[in-house]
């Protein structure tokens, strides 16, 4: 497999949702050892920092319905930036966050650089709320929703074009937490969901193979959003909306080996890490280990 330079952005987003510290995400990302794991695979990678993210203690979350829009807005637009033009520079962006509403500037960048992109979700959530459905007023539940081109339209036009993936180019893996306009808009747009019971039933390795088959069917790249709150609580405590129930370590690697394997990944972020959340920064290496899977990683 060709090995594309990889450039690591960190984006210390915490305006998303209402809990503290994951704005330190990325730092605990890179302190267990990213980029050295990804130099041992043989990779060339460069880290751009963080992007410059307001802390939500000097502004005013405005209207409750979509807390801190401007805000994220604007740094989702830098972001989308930033990582079109890694893209243009025939790079892999690696983006490490920070909560998941800055996921609507990884895919808006990313987007930009290809004519029909497919999108992996792997998450405990949908993330498919609008300002109207969400029951907290936190966008990092409506981020998918945004790149489907559905909610505020300050979110939905970021980068200029919109949408900026189709739903039969889309999978959520994981899911086992849904709000009711959540699964309405699944029903309405025909989105392939594997909950967590038919990881349970049809076994992860089955999963991955329809997952695969549906983002990489007519698209020319793949984005990965991975969530870290898609894995079970006992794997990746570091989460701040945490649900039981969730996908192993051992089926996430297997997950993310398969992805190394179909070589479809085009882009990838891994989200939520929450330092203060977590247990001696048990999540963001696991981040980091499945990390190593996604980019060829093996036992022999
Ligand atoms: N990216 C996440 N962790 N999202 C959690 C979203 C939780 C809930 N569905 C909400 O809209 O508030
Ligand atoms: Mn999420
Ligand atoms: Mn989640």
């Amino acid at each position: 497999m060709e090995k594309k330079p990889i450039t690591i952005i960190g984006m210390p987003m915490d305006l998303g949702q209402g809990r503290r510290g994951v704005d330190m995400g990325p730092s605990a990302i890179r302190y267990a050892s990213a980029q050295a794991l990804l130099q041992k695979l043989g990779y060339e990678v460069e880290d751009l920092g963080d992007l410059h993210v307001p802390s939500p203690e000097s502004k005013s979350a405005g209207d409750p319905k979509l807390k801190y829009l401007n805000e994220i807005r604007d740094v989702c637009e830098k972001l989308a930036e930033t990582v079109s033009g890694v893209i243009a520079r025939d790079r892999f962006p690696l983006v490490l966050g920070g909560d998941h509403s800055m996921a609507i500037g990884t895919i808006a960048g990313a987007a930009a650089q290809y004519e029909n992109m497919g999108v992996i979700w792997y998450d405990a959530h949908g993330d498919l709320n609008t300002g109207e459905t969400s029951p907290s007023g936190n966008i990092h539940g409506m981020s998918l929703a945004v790149s489907l081109g559905i909610g505020h339209p300050d979110l939905v036009n970021i980068g200029g074009f919109a949408p900026k993936v189709r739903p039969e180019h889309t999978v959520i893996i994981g899911a086992r937490e849904l709000d009711p306009g959540e699964r309405d808009l699944i029903g309405q747009l025909g989105i392939k969901v594997f909950t967590m019971h038919e990881i349970d039933r049809l076994g992860m390795a089955r999963v991955m193979e329809e997952a695969i088959g549906i983002v990489s069917n007519g698209t020319d790249g793949v984005h990965l959003s991975l969530d870290l709150d898609g894995l079970d609580p006992k794997d990746a405590p570091g989460v701040g909306t945490p649900v039981p129930g969730g996908v192993t370590y051992r089926e996430s690697h297997l997950a993310m080996e398969m992805l190394a394997e179909a070589g479809i990944v085009t882009s990838a972020e891994f989200v939520e890490v929450n330092p203060i959340l977590d247990r001696e920064n048990q999540t963001a290496k696991v981040a980091v280990a499945l990390m190593g899977s996604v980019f060829g990683q093996k036992v022999l």
